[in-house]
């Protein structure tokens, strides 16, 4: 033994007591635990999060999200710790300043977050989207329900769904004709509504600097820091006062067949809300679902092919003729699981303290809702990553089919508990249909015969997860119905 340790001690193997050894894998084990769950100064035991920096904690994480959302949110082609499909066991907590933001790590973490905690922290936006949790948004929420989404009304809007049919100008016009009445879905205000939409999207997308830093919350209160929103405020009232002004002028004029509206129904509620919510969310499903037929030929054949044999013979396909074509919806919620519209949900925001898997969440927490991670968990599903229709047919046994109502919490695409999406019927009516005359009034290829494989399936995140590259398609009428 050299001179040197001597002086120390002795440590050969024999001279080592198993108290000592104890001790230190007592200490090692308690450093590991302290480390994996960290207790902050408050003696909270905080979700975990991505590393952080010293004097800076996760603002270089963050860095991303404030000046670029909607490249920082879900769908990074290279994801970080942040990214919402980074990997679905370890989506992490950012913890900014104050309350700071959680996300959701899993599907384990559902209850107490999804359904208890449910205030959305908007406090400004008075939409039943957005609005917190109170008498406003109980109000907005059952006018349109009542009015507008019920499954009654759903049904009973089916003429109207097959009269409006064409991607974002069917699932904008349908929705605006419902909402506002059919002057709002003249072609020249649709591209208005959509110019209000994408600006509205722009600005909901990701986390706003007050949300995640409260203590910065003043930097927003200096004048020019919300000319966007006052912009677009501007441009939804411009639109807003011309349909209300129309209803007004033609109140007491009505024919009696002729449509009600929700306008009519409601001419003091806000319909921005709903024509927002329902078109972008609609239409992304409508181009992905488009995009994955294209990319798979054999697919695009075979629902093709039943798209036409059920609807045979007629102008073009009926609600009835969609109730028996099975894989064309099952389609839909295979688009619904690997593309969800809104893979984040709406942000909740947490009422009250409260305890999710052993971890502290602070009320006045954010918490996203990792609703994607879920839906492409290997846990639940078999390779999450494929698009496979066939999962939600009935004779494939390995993977019984979800359900998509909010209560099978590995396939939230229209989210779960109180908050929940009320346009669910709608929209799975509007799409089918739009999908399904898609398919059967037209054959389809990739323009100057790019080879399907190559095509391009990035996509462009925000608070509605659109396709990073406009999807371009040749359409050659179906000559047997449009002969
Ligand atoms: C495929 C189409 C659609 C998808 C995927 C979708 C998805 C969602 C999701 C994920 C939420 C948040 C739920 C949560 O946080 O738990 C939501 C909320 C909402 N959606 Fe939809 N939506 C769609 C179509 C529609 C349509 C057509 C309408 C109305 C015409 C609509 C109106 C609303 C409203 C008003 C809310 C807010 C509800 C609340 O906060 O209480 N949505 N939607």
């Amino acid at each position: 033994m050299p001179e040197f340790l001597q002086e120390v001690g002795d440590f050969s193997a024999s001279s080592i007591s198993p108290v000592f050894l104890l001790s230190i894998l007592v200490f090692l084990s308690a450093a590991y635990y302290l480390r994996r769950h960290p207790k902050n100064k408050k003696g909270l035991r905080l979700p975990p999060s991505p590393p952080r920096l010293p004097l800076i904690g996760n603002l270089h994480q963050l860095s991303a999200l404030l000046t670029a959302p909607s490249e920082s949110f879900p769908g990074n082609t290279a994801p970080d710790a942040t990214s919402p499909r980074a990997d679905p066991h370890s989506r992490g907590l950012i913890r900014g300043g104050g309350a700071g933001g959680a996300q959701d790590p899993g599907p384990r973490l559902r209850h107490q977050a999804l359904l208890r905690r449910r205030r959305r922290p908007h406090q400004s936006l008075r939409n039943v989207s957005f609005a917190p949790y109170g008498e406003h948004w109980r109000q907005g929420k059952k006018a349109a329900v009542v009015h507008l989404l019920s499954p009654n009304k759903v049904q009973s809007l089916r003429r109207t769904r097959e009269e409006e049919r064409d991607l974002y100008a069917f699932s904008n016009g349908f929705v605006c004709r419902v909402v506002a009445g059919s002057s709002a879905a003249r072609e020249v205000r649709t591209q208005r509504f959509r110019e209000a939409i994408d600006g509205a999207t722009a600005l909901l997308s990701g986390p706003r600097l007050e949300e995640l830093f409260p203590s910065l919350a003043w930097v927003t209160k200096l004048p020019g820091a919300d000319s966007r929103l006052k912009k677009l405020a501007k441009k939804w009232n411009a639109l807003l006062d011309e349909i209300v002004a129309e209803h007004e002028r033609r109140a007491g004029k009505r024919e009696e067949a002729e449509e009600v509206d929700f306008i009519d129904l409601l001419l003091s509620a806000d319909p921005a809300d709903l024509i927002a919510a329902g078109t972008d969310t609609s239409y992304v499903v409508l181009e992905w679902a488009m995009a994955e037929l294209l990319k798979n030929p054999a697919l695009l054949e075979r629902t093709q092919r039943e798209v036409r044999e059920a609807a045979g013979g007629k102008p073009a396909p009926t609600e009835d003729d969609v109730a028996s074509m099975p894989r064309l919806r099952a389609v839909v919620k295979e688009v619904l699981r690997l593309h969800m519209p809104a893979p984040l949900l709406i942000p909740r925001e947490a009422m009250e303290a409260t305890r999710v898997l052993g971890y502290d969440v602070p009320a006045g927490t954010r918490v996203f809702i990792n609703a994607w991670a879920m839906a492409t968990d290997p846990e639940w599903w078999e390779a999450p990553e494929e698009f496979r229709p066939e999962r939600f047919l009935r004779e494939e046994k390995a993977a019984p089919p979800a359900d998509l109502r909010g209560s099978d919490f590995q396939f939230l695409p229209f989210g779960a508990g109180r908050r929940m999406c009320p346009g669910m019927n709608f929209a799975l009516c509007e799409v089918e249909l739009a999908l399904a005359s898609l398919l059967y009034c037209f054959d389809w290829s990739l323009p100057d015969g790019a080879a399907p494989e190559g095509l391009d399936m990035a996509e462009s995140p925000g608070i509605t997860v659109r396709r990073k590259t406009p999807l371009r398609l040749i359409a050659v009428p179906n000559s047997a119905v449009l002969a």
